[in-house]
This record gives structure tokens, sequence and C-alpha cells, in this order.
């Protein structure tokens, strides 16, 4: 994997703008690998769409803020505003069992980090709380700190790191010397359900106001979904010109991860929105409302 893991700076779309603009279709979307099979096929070439790459933690405010209309947002984030989002149907990122991206890095065993520091990194919602929620649930308690994606960084400060995404990719192939913890993996050991980690959330406000415009954005991830999924060759190529590694590894990545998102899905991400909320990490209580048909 190369050595540099550097991207290019988000730009950073305009709080909402004045209802001439009605017919634009602000998308953001995740700038990593793991999105790739969603995101790298998006019709491009329409005048009429425009596209935020960006970190979760940057799509979860802009989509909050009304900065884009749809956004591939981090659970936790819908979560947050379950209330007032709706999450489309046959769109999520999720893994049943180990999800292969996202790595607790640990000096100790999980059960001796009581009282310890653990370092989060600073682009992550869901994966930061569902670390939160399984240690929560083990009866460890460690002092948590924030910090940029960068694990030696981050482990001259703590006993503990968690990664995500491409820099859980990255630092996963180095010589670490650490325990690690895949924390889908965890999960479904736990609960035996899956892990929904991001999913493709719209407001309700949108959806009241201008419904063919869900319709079209709908359709158009769906779409952009059919092709990465029915052209994993393009999606591995891609996957390598980003970060390297070979072929079989890219197929074994994409193989854990689930794209979709149901019922059964939503069941699981249903259940860590109980546990993140009785453990006072979610304020209010939230259930996903799935919207839209599956075409
Ligand atoms: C699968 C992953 O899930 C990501 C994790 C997220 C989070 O922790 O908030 C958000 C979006 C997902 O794309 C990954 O990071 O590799």
């Amino acid at each position: 994997m190369t050595s540099e893991l550097r991207y290019a700076v988000s730009v950073v779309p305009e709080p909402e703008r004045a209802e001439g603009d009605a017919h634009i279709l602000r998308v953001g979307q995740i700038k990593y690998t793991n999105a790739l099979p969603i995101c790298h096929f998006l019709e491009k070439n329409d005048p009429d769409i425009e596209y935020y790459p960006g970190a979760p933690i940057e799509l979860n405010k802009w989509l909050a803020e009304g900065a884009v209309d749809v956004g591939l947002v981090s659970s936790f984030a819908y979560a947050e505003h379950a209330d007032t989002m709706v999450a489309l149907r046959g769109l999520s990122i999720s893994s049943g069992g180990p999800v292969g991206s996202i790595f607790f890095f640990s000096k100790r065993p999980l059960e001796e980090l009581d009282g310890c520091t653990v370092a989060l990194a600073s682009i992550s919602a869901s994966s930061v709380n569902l670390l939160k929620v399984l240690l929560a649930e083990i009866g460890v308690t460690p002092t948590y700190i924030t910090r940029e994606p960068n694990l030696p960084e981050m482990l001259e400060e703590a006993e503990g790191a968690l990664l995500i995404a491409d820099q859980a990719l990255y630092w996963s192939l180095q010589d670490h010397g650490c325990y690690v913890y895949d924390l889908g993996e965890e999960w479904y050991r736990r609960t035996g359900h899956n892990m929904t980690f991001a999913v493709c959330a719209v407001p309700k406000r949108l959806l009241t106001a201008n419904p063919e415009k869900v319709r079209k954005i709908h359709r158009f991830f769906l779409e952009g979904k059919r092709k990465g999924l029915a052209d994993m060759d393009e999606i591995v190529r891609e996957a390598q010109r980003m970060l390297g590694q070979s072929e079989s590894f890219w197929r074994n990545y994409f193989g854990n991860l689930i794209y979709d998102f149901n019922e059964e899905l939503a069941a699981g991400a249903d259940l860590f929105f109980e546990k993140a909320h009785r453990h006072g990490l979610l304020e209010k209580p939230a259930k996903v409302e799935l919207w839209g048909d599956e075409e």
C-alpha cells in the first residue's frame, strides 16, 4: 500500500441556497475506498448534479446543515437526526461480521483498558460510538481523546487507537505490534446482528417539498450501485489506483461489505441506536425509517 494517504481538501458546499437552485442535486459522497461500489459510477456528467466528496464527519455536518440534499453519512449521525431524516432503501455500507477497515489497535486486550486513554479518529461518528458501546458493555471505561487518524501519533498518547476507512486499511498492513479488533466482527460476535456504518440519508423536509427530487436522488444512487456491483473489476482497479495492494486483497475486502439496506439490516442499526441511547451516547431514542422502493 502506498505510504502517502493524502486526499484533496474537501470542497465545502455552501449552506442552503436560493429557490432558483431547487433543481440542482447536491450530493455528499464518501471519499474513501469503502464507498467505491456505490459512488464510483455515479453519473458525473449531469449539469444538475453537484458532488461534494468528504470524510464521514464532514458529510454528517453538511447534511445536518442542509448544505447537501443527500449524503452517504454515518449511521450514528442519521440516528441523531432520525426524526427529521429518512434512510433510502437499498443503500448502506454494512457488514455481517468482519468489516475489514474499522480497526481498534490496542496495546492491551480490550478487557484491560479500564482507566486508560483511547484515541478516536476524528473523521468517524458510527465507529467511535460503536467502540464506546462495546467497551461499555464489557464494563471498561477509558478516557477518550479525539485525534487526526495517524496510528503512531495516536499511540504516543494512548493505549489504544480507533481508525476507520483507508487509514485503518493502511495501518493494519504496517508493523504495529498491537492487538487488532475488527469492530464489525466484535459487534456480530456479541449481538448476532449486522452492523450498518453508513446510510444514504435525505431530510424529510426535502421529501415533503420536492418528492420528485428525492425519487431522482434515489434512482441515481441505486443506478450507481448497480453499475458498481456489476463491474467489480473496475472498482478493484480504482481501489488499487487509490491505495495499491493486490486484486485479491480488494476482492476479499469488498466481499465482506454489504451495500444493501432493508428491514433486516435496519434491525442491526436499530439495536446499535438502542444501545447507544442506553449508554448515554445518543440523546434521543432512534429507529431507522426506510424510504422508497428498491427497483
Ligand atoms: C466501512 C466503513 O464505514 C465508514 C464508517 C463511518 C463512521 O465510522 O462514521 C462512516 C461511513 C462509513 O463509510 C469504513 O470506514 O471503512
